[in-house]
């Protein structure tokens, strides 16, 4: 399968395999294909999860590996595979990345609570607290004087400099959109320094990488994850509390947010990536990874989707276009955070093969980006206010008008860029006779009918309802919470359709179940009337209770949710098995319980 073949490559891949290996040498081996083949699609089958492989460490240097490996033969026997893999491979070094206890976590209960007279307070309390506490054993650091040169050549971890926090379970790394919810619910706990940190390790990647990827490890490192770095940092922001710490943070903030922004833009620009399509002229993004090969950490699961698409159409077997072009899409769907999902498949059979993440223009991402560029405008325009009044930056240095000057016209530039991203929404991805978002399928011309809950991210991003009315608003609650089938016992599903895939009905996850809230408390603060208000805290209060009860029940939080009942039942679906933790989960449950506190008493 997938013989090398030369297919013509999208424009700018985040980073090239040739960097990537002499960065981080480990991955000249976890990374290599045809090492990757002979361990995973081997008959021996040693990893049920093709993850634990990809998460080992080497014993020795990358070249002596590969130069072991070279002398293998193509079917090796039982004791020469085991040989090999005994000889190459260990357990990762718990050494190098160890448990730590965040300086600003203390045993007390977050001060939102404390405050609160409510009955029955003590089942608050006690939710509450654990969920704080569980911080604890999802927070990492590395231990930086155990960062040498070997661990760049032994293990596919890329190290952070500040403590970080692992969603859980077989993700025992930092991703960067769960890190958004993460940081929300520290702030809740009154731990600030350590969502800054987290975040700050986001910094961290962008300077030295040129981008987020999709997580802190090597095999992460062509492609991103949703570029939500602004929202985050406009989240602490918010948190912050005098002007002069949030000028500050901004100062630090500003020029990686405009790299991050302009890195993305280039490998995900609609118009690069899709120049042949009609719409090419609009300002849209589409997730896009360059890559010729399976996944690393699920080769054996894309070989199989790959083998899946040759048993339904044969006369594929020799088409290694087409095989990696689905490769491509499955890279592009896990960088899209929903992997994977009927968003992604068009209007084909809801099978994983016909994977088309690339040629699908999502309202969720374009909603993101507009949001990002316009709060860009505004923190440049925030910075130049400050400068003009005080002459100087946070930390005393003089500003020129120069530099205030420089601001203001980045501002301009970036509300330019958000009007043309909201025309494009407005044109392609909204439905205004449905009050709707949707996806765009690039290669049919048309909207691709599949129902999600990122149909609703148009107005989180604040990009279609300048004309509304009091009724538009009320037609679009009315839409969410009784007419789009999403709504549940147990908070709102992804997406209507029923498939095999984690990203589909009935899957709850608890991000989408922030992003719907968030919507409708926007749209209440502009339409008192409109029952949005009301809205925002049942879906909250659906997604609560569950976790609630799963957690009184089980003792966990599942990393997504089935949302048709209210006793917290896990999600099922996709290519490894459900986990629990987890990071986002309880950031999403600490950031609604600050608002919605009697939704369990
Ligand atoms: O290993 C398979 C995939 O796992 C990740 O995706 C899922 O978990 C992430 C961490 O919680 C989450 O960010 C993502 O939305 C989930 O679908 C990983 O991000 C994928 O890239 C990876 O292929």
């Amino acid at each position: 399968m997938c013989e090398k073949r030369h297919v013509s490559s999208s424009p700018s891949p985040l980073m090239l395999p040739s960097r990537r290996d002499s960065l981080f040498p480990a991955a000249s081996v976890f990374c290599h294909p045809q090492l990757l083949s002979f361990v995973q699609n081997s008959p021996y089958r040693p990893f049920t999860d093709s993850k634990t492989f990809v998460d080992m460490q080497l014993t020795t240097h990358p070249h002596e590996v590969l130069a072991r490996f070279a002398e293998l033969p193509s079917q090796p026997t039982p004791e020469q595979y085991d040989q090999f893999l005994r000889w190459a491979f260990k357990q990762p070094d718990t050494q190098l990345v160890q448990h730590h206890t965040p300086l600003d976590y203390t045993d007390s209960l977050p001060s939102f609570v404390s405050q609160l007279q409510l009955p029955n307070r003590y089942v608050l309390d006690e939710f509450v607290m654990d969920i704080k506490k569980r911080w604890r054993m999802l927070a990492r650091s590395f231990s930086h004087h155990n960062i040498t040169e070997q661990h760049s050549l032994t293990s596919t971890l890329i190290p952070l400099p500040h403590p970080f926090f692992i969603p859980g379970g077989r993700f025992q790394e930092c991703y960067y959109w769960d890190t958004l919810w993460i940081a929300k619910g520290l702030i809740v706990c009154d731990m600030l320094q350590s969502a800054k940190d987290a975040i700050r390790n986001l910094f961290h990647l962008v300077n030295t990488l040129g981008f987020v990827p999709n997580g802190n490890r090597v095999y992460y490192l062509n492609r991103s994850q949703p570029p939500v770095l602004t929202e985050a940092v406009l989240v602490i922001f918010r948190a912050l509390g005098s002007t002069d710490e949030r000028i500050e943070w901004l100062e630090e903030a500003l020029p990686v947010l405009e790299r991050e922004l302009a890195s993305f833009e280039a490998a995900h620009a609609l118009s690069r990536v899709h120049p042949e399509t009609s719409i090419a002229h609009q300002r849209l993004d589409v997730y896009n990874v360059v890559t010729d090969h399976a996944r690393p950490e699920s080769f054996k699961e894309d070989t199989a989707t790959v083998d899946e698409m040759i048993a339904r159409a044969p006369h594929l077997s020799t088409d290694y276009h087409s095989q990696i072009d689905l490769l491509r899409h499955l890279a592009a769907g896990a960088e899209s955070g929903w992997d994977y999902s009927s968003r992604w498949f068009c209007n084909s059979d809801e099978c994983l093969a016909e994977t088309q993440a690339t040629n699908v223009v999502p309202c969720c991402l374009n909603s993101i980006l507009y949001k990002a560029e316009s709060d860009m405008a505004a923190f440049h325009m925030t910075l130049a206010e400050y400068y003009k009044l005080s002459s100087q930056t946070s930390s005393g240095h003089p500003v020129t008008s120069d530099a205030i000057r420089m601001h203001i016209d980045k501002s301009k530039l970036y509300e330019t860029r958000a009007a043309k991203r909201k025309h494009a929404i407005i044109s392609v991805l909204w439905d205004s006779d449905q009050l709707f978002g949707f996806d765009y399928d690039v290669k049919e011309a048309r909207n691709t009918g599949v129902l999600s809950i990122a149909g609703i991210m148009p107005v989180w991003a604040g990009c279609v309802d300048d004309s509304w009315t009091v009724e538009h608003a009320k037609q679009f609650v009315h839409k969410i919470m009784n007419v789009s089938g999403l709504l549940h016992d147990g908070g709102v599903a992804c997406t209507s359709t029923v498939s095999k895939e984690q990203w589909d009905f009935p899957n709850c996850w608890p991000p989408l179940v922030d992003f719907a809230v968030e919507t409708l408390r926007k749209l209440a603060v502009r339409f008192p009337e409109s029952d949005a208000d009301r809205a925002a805290e049942e879906i909250a209060a659906r997604f609560l209770r569950s976790a609630y009860r799963g957690w009184q029940s089980e003792n966990v939080f599942h990393e997504k949710y089935d949302c048709r009942y209210e006793t917290g039942k896990r999600g099922e679906g996709g290519e490894y098995r459900p986990q629990t933790g987890f990071g986002w989960t309880n950031g999403t449950i600490m950031w609604l319980l600050k608002d919605y506190p009697h939704c369990l008493s």
